[in-house]
């Protein structure tokens, strides 16, 4: 797990007149979490849309596997295996949870075997496959959201904040469910804001503040260190449990 899948170098971004990305550098190393923490604001999910190609970097370089990503558009990011799940899920509300699969699998067609696997990760899938993707509660939409990103094998799947506004049951399961994903082979960078999730799932971690990376290292180290935390992120993260 030490290759890096994907490396951002020196990537500044801005949205409009704004400069929001600062020199962004960090590693996603290949077959493990790595996680995206900072306060509201700190430019994780800019970070996200830049991999994504949503926004373009205007100077520095992402790259895939030893390849710059960084001028390319968002469909042939994606055609390199790179799925991403935004905050507000994508889904197609008037659809069925079927229908939202098949748009899904880029070849119209699903694998039998990756479904049933898919059941098993969420089984509300399976309960409510014939139901609009709009009926579903807010985990479950989570949920199918993560399905449609994972139905054919990715390189790297993106999750900006699932357990936003969940109930800790919800998160408790969608937890669950992550920590199968990552037996299998897929790499996943997640923003999180939960943090007993972050500890759970994390093998490695980057921090931002005001659009830089300001802390990268392992999981582990930043969860026991509350005084590191602390001046990250200027609380304790443990508050935000
Ligand atoms: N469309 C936009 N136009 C102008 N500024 C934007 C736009 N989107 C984001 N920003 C600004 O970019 C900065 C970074 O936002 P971003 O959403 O990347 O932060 P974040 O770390 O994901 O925050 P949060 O945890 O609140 O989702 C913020 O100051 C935000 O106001």
């Amino acid at each position: 797990m030490s290759e890096a899948l994907l490396t951002l170098q020196d990537v500044h971004t801005d949205i409009e007149q704004y400069h929001i990305l600062h020199g962004v550098s960090m590693e996603v190393p290949r077959g493990g979490v790595t996680m995206l923490l900072g306060r509201n604001g700190a430019g994780k999910t800019t970070t996200l849309r830049t991999i994504m190609g949503l926004w373009k970097a205007r100077q520095g370089a992402v790259t895939l596997e030893g390849q710059d990503i960084s001028k390319f558009n968002t469909p042939d990011i994606s055609q390199l295996g790179i799925a991403y799940v935004p905050e507000n899920t994508g889904l197609f509300t008037d659809l069925s949870v079927e229908e939202n699969m098949i748009l899904a699998a880029r070849s119209g067609k699903m694998n039998e075997d990756r479904l049933d696997w898919i059941f098993s990760l969420f089984p509300a899938m399976k309960t409510f496959w014939s139901l609009p993707a709009g009926n579903l509660s807010g985990g479950q939409k989570q949920m199918l959201a993560i399905s449609r990103a994972i139905i054919e094998p990715r390189k790297l799947l993106i999750v900006d904040e699932p357990t936003k506004g969940l109930a800790p049951a919800i998160i408790q399961a969608l937890t669950a469910a992550f920590e199968e994903l990552k037996k299998s082979d897929t790499t996943i960078l997640l923003v999180e804001q939960n943090f007993a999730m972050a500890k759970r799932l994390g093998d490695t971690v980057a921090v931002m503040d005001d659009g830089k990376i300001v802390h990268t290292g392992l999981m582990a180290d930043l969860a026991s260190d509350n005084a590191l935390q602390e001046r990250l992120m200027g609380l304790s993260m443990e508050a935000h449990q």
